[in-house]
């Protein structure tokens, strides 16, 4: 099964790919993308219909439009090649929720990925797309692959939330929280990975590893060299739960 994952930034993308412990090759894709090709090995035994992924690790920029138009590409291309791909993977770093096991460096897979400010500000507060008729405004990636990737990375689950504005404030902070109970993390991307991934078909994941807390912003504070060491760490781990997988 070959596995489309999508970062926002090179860091992330090349933190993802090192974890597959060998030099990337490079496929460039309509609209200036550049996709790095990492064919894991594995030292486990190739068992019947447990062919080696291989991943394609895209950084398409950051935000859910830039990831939507990435994911859609890089999606089409394979389509037309016919080589299409299995799984697609929004990947990164994010900022974490106070909740148990969401701290710097923690990982967290979605179990809903969930467009957070796409709606409506209403006097009666805020109304998400869907009240309005329109669209959607949650995806649901497997659950049965989601308990696999926790349990292999150790991560957290819970919806994480796509922003296309950071969260900078306690008090936004707390607005999310009460809109969305559980929710662990939130980002800027997997929701546009994961409505290109739903137009062609293809199940999603979403991974993030925790560089800051969502609140009052303090971007100095935010903790990227652990968190890309921790999303390496995460993508190691997760490489035999994405070999064994099958939609
Ligand atoms: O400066 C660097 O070296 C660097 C390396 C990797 C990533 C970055 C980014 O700034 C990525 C932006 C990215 O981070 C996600 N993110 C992280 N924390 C939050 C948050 O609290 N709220 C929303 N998004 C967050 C987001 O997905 C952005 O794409 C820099």
């Amino acid at each position: 099964m070959n596995v489309l994952v999508v970062t926002a930034v090179a860091p992330e993308r090349d933190a993802v790919t090192r974890a597959c412990g060998e030099e990337p090759g490079r496929r460039a894709l309509p609209g200036g993308y550049e996709a790095h090709r990492v064919r894991p090995a594995d030292a486990a035994d190739d068992g019947p219909g447990q062919a080696l992924p291989v991943l394609d690790v895209l950084a398409a920029g950051v935000g859910p439009a830039a990831a939507a138009a990435g994911t859609a590409t890089a999606l089409t291309a394979a389509a037309v090649a016919d080589e299409p791909y299995g799984l697609v993977v929004s990947a990164g770093i994010g900022g974490g929720f106070a909740a148990p096991g969401t701290g710097t460096g923690a990982v967290v897979v979605a179990s809903a990925i969930v467009a957070a400010d796409l709606g409506a500000r209403t006097a009666e507060g805020f109304a998400p797309v869907t009240a309005l008729g329109f669209g959607t405004d949650t995806h649901h990636p497997p659950a049965g692959l989601v308990r696999a990737a926790a349990g292999a990375t150790g991560a957290v689950t819970g919806p994480v939330l796509t922003v296309s504005t950071v969260t900078g404030t306690a008090e936004r902070a707390a607005e999310l929280a009460a809109l969305h109970p559980g929710a662990a993390a939130e980002a800027m991307e997997g929701f546009g990975v994961a409505e290109a991934a739903a137009a062609h078909g293809v199940p999603v994941l979403e991974i993030r590893t925790v560089s800051n807390p969502v609140g009052p912003r303090d971007r100095a504070a935010w903790r990227i060299p652990e968190a890309l060491g921790a999303l390496g760490g995460a993508f190691e781990a997760l490489l035999p739960v994405l070999r064994a997988w099958k939609a």
